[in-house]
């Protein structure tokens, strides 16, 4: 079982303009609406695999309500918080030259209360063989050790954990050792603490490094460079997927959909690289934040080049 877990989650509006004027009149056309934030992406992407999954995490007001009858929709089964407020917008413009600038809303407030709740539901989901996705920003009210927290009390029951997440998130979580990571590069170099471009080198040694902190996988994703997976005994690089890229907001999600399905059918270490690659180059041909059609994900597979690294 995968449940996959937002704590701030978002309607994601893709606006396509032309060129981006800072300071001027940006005229948009064409608007795009997705039920969004991290987990929830996840959870679509596993769906269109034919995986399954339950969403959790906090939802908020009409964005909230539109959240949950789309993933009723798509078949996916939620069971989220209901707080006061709001569920974020995040705007995201997308430029002809395919460059995007994200404008990520705070989220709302969230009481002790309504974290315990879903601390409560998270136990209760939690036992062996369960995988639980921790992705994404949290919203105010919760401090930046709640997925600390979170992997140590989900390890107690027996369940697995992956995690995507950046910053001082990340980097407070990893002493709780979560089983799977899947950093981007910007992550990763940040919590390397450079301020250059890390070399293969570079990113295959601190891979490395955080299986030693109890880590079983890590899959670095670097955009339309490809990414690298390591873990005990398997450290391969896959140049990326070669296709007609519309919005590459959402691919990293698609990796974490792909090793959470491979992780609950036990696909081998080979498959599970083909997966993630074809699913997160599918989800940069989609409009907005929509998940790749499993028939791409298929086809994309057979085209996934496996480098194999290290000394
Ligand atoms: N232009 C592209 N062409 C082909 N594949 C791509 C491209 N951009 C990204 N990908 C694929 O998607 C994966 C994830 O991309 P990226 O490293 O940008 O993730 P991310 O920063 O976590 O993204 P996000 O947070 O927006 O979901 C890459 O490792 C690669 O396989
Ligand atoms: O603000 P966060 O939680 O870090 O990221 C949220 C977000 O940018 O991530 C997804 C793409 O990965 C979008 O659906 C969503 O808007």
């Amino acid at each position: 079982m995968i449940v996959t877990v937002t704590m701030n989650p978002a309607i994601d509006k893709t606006v396509e303009i032309g060129h981006l004027i800072p300071g001027g009149l940006n005229r948009i056309h064409k608007v795009e609406y997705d039920a969004g934030g991290k987990g929830i992406n996840v959870s679509k992407t596993i769906r269109e695999l034919g995986g399954g999954s339950i969403a959790t995490g906090f939802l908020a007001g009409n964005a909230g309500r539109t959240i949950e009858s789309v993933l009723k929709d798509r078949g996916i089964q939620s069971d989220f918080v209901w707080v006061d407020g709001e569920t974020r917008t995040n705007t995201k413009v997308l430029e002809d030259n395919g460059e995007v600038t994200e404008l990520n809303e705070p989220g709302p407030e969230i009481t002790p209360d309504q974290l315990d709740e879903l601390l409560a539901r998270l136990e209760g989901y939690a036992g062996d063989g369960v995988l639980f996705v921790l992705a994404g920003s949290i919203p105010s009210g919760i401090s930046i050790d709640i997925y600390e927290k979170i992997i140590r009390l989900l390890h107690k029951k027996g369940a697995k954990v992956l995690l995507d997440a950046d910053g001082c998130m990340f980097r407070q979580a990893l002493d709780a050792g979560p089983d799977i990571i899947k950093p981007n590069r910007a992550e990763l170099e940040e919590f390397m603490g450079i301020d250059y471009r890390a070399s293969d080198r570079d990113l295959l040694k601190t891979a490395r490094q955080l299986l030693g902190k109890g880590v079983d996988t890590v899959a670095v994703s670097m955009g339309k460079s490809g990414a690298m997976f390591v873990r005990d005994g398997y450290e391969v690089r896959c140049p990326a997927l070669n296709v007609k890229a519309h919005s590459t907001v959402g691919a990293g999600d698609a990796m974490v959909a792909a090793l959470a399905y491979s992780f609950d059918t036990k696909n081998g270490d080979e498959n599970t690289t083909r997966i993630c690659m074809a699913a997160s180059a599918g989800a940069v041909t989609t409009i907005g934040t929509k998940p790749p059609a499993r028939e791409l994900v298929d086809e994309l597979m057979e085209q996934v080049i496996i480098e194999k690294i290290g000394e």
